[in-house]
């Protein structure tokens, strides 16, 4: 395990290098990983996983859209491609890739085939940090860690088909076998992990649901609706609202951002630019850490987790998601948007 200095912190990562791939293929020669549940990861850590030579059997309900995704992508009914319960009596380790709020119904079921020595593997520490309003306790004779890809099951498949990795945290909640941590590398590598960074279930998952809660996925589209409606009730055009607010931001400043940093996105643009920037970013920080402080405490008192719970679980959950999703789509911002990205030179031919 390499020792990494983080900004002054000093912290546990493995790398491909000490961990490589045949090692990860020696590790699991004798197992069989019933990756359950064909979403979102679950495609991108099975067919990874396949094209790493493991031994990878996916479990699914027959009759559903996602059976059929999963023959698409090579699995073969009967061999790779089993019934939810088939591929749980079968496998000896088994990846839990339902929806959060889908695993709690499939829970009892799960349990029944978790016999001694087999292992229970999350990409979330949901299930077992907030285990009070998931019912999820996993038997103490098997092993329970996590490994949890830092992006979308399909940034993670197409970063494995670029030859790269994509970053992951991983945590071990129980090591029955003391195998446990042969077991949760040999996986994240497998899954097709770059790095994989120590952590454990509860850290994992409060700072994940405070990140896609906030910079990654709410704050950031918050921040957006406020700018360009500023932009727009003082007159400007919505294009030019959607271009100084979004489209700059992600094809010209973030990627200079993720290559070297901020202070290297400002260094690159003018010293007006600079000045401005300098000036005002403290004022948001300290505009916005209330609301931080309020998501993080809304996260650790598990209401955020219920309140996922208590809507994924209902029958019309994706239907209500959909019509959200939709309101998003349709707003002027997001559809000024639709118009700007259709003039960049590769969406001339597919977007009108
Ligand atoms: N979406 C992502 O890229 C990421 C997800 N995760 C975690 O990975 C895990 C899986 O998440 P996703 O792939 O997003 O899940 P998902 O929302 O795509 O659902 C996965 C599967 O669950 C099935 N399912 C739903 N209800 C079911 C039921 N009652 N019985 C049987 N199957 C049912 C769906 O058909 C689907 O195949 C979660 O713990 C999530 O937090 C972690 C990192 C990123
Ligand atoms: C993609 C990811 O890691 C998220 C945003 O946390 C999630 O999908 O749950
Ligand atoms: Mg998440
Ligand atoms: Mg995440």
């Amino acid at each position: 395990m390499a020792k990494l200095n983080f900004g002054g912190t000093e912290e546990n990562v493995v790398t491909r290098e000490e961990f490589p791939l045949s090692k990860a293929q020696d590790v699991l020669k004798n197992e069989t990983v019933a990756v359950i549940g064909y979403g979102v990861q679950g495609p991108g850590q099975a067919l990874n996983q396949k094209d790493n030579g493991i031994n990878v059997i996916v479990g699914q309900r027959k009759n559903s859209k996602t059976w059929d995704k999963a023959i698409a992508d090579g699995f073969v009914p009967g061999e790779t491609l089993f019934e939810i319960e088939e591929a749980l009596e079968r496998g000896t380790i088994i990846c839990y890739l339902l929806s959060d709020a889908a695993q709690i119904a499939l829970w009892p079921t799960v349990k029944k085939h978790l016999t001694p020595g087999k292992a229970l593997y999350f990409s979330h520490g949901f299930g077992i940090t907030f285990n009070e309003q998931t019912g999820i306790v996993p038997p103490a004779d098997v092993d329970v860690f996590l490994v949890a890809p830092k992006g979308s099951g399909t940034s993670l498949r197409r970063m494995f088909l670029q030859g790269r990795g994509l970053n992951s945290s991983y945590a071990i909640f129980q090591d029955a076998t003391g195998n446990a941590f042969e077991r949760v590398i040999a996986l994240g590598i497998a899954v097709g992990s770059g790095y994989l960074f120590e952590t454990n279930f509860k850290k994992e998952v409060y700072s994940d649901l405070t990140g896609e809660r906030g910079t990654l996925m709410g704050c950031i589209q918050g921040i957006f609706a406020a700018q360009y409606e500023v932009l727009r009730a003082n007159g400007h055009t919505p294009s030019e609202a959607f271009n100084e607010t979004v489209e700059e931001l992600t094809q010209s400043l973030m990627p200079l951002v993720a290559e070297n940093g901020m202070d290297w996105m400002y260094a690159n643009c003018s010293t007006t630019a600079q000045r401005g920037a300098l000036d005002w970013w403290k004022k948001f920080r300290d505009a916005t850490k209330p609301v931080f402080e309020d998501l993080y405490k809304s996260v650790a008192t598990g209401f955020e987790s219920q309140r996922s719970i208590d809507s994924n679980s209902q029958p019309d959950y994706r239907e209500k998601l959909d019509a959200e999703l939709k309101e998003l789509r349709d707003s002027e911002l997001w559809q000024a948007g639709k118009t700007v990205r259709s003039l960049r030179p590769e969406n001339q031919a597919v977007e009108a």
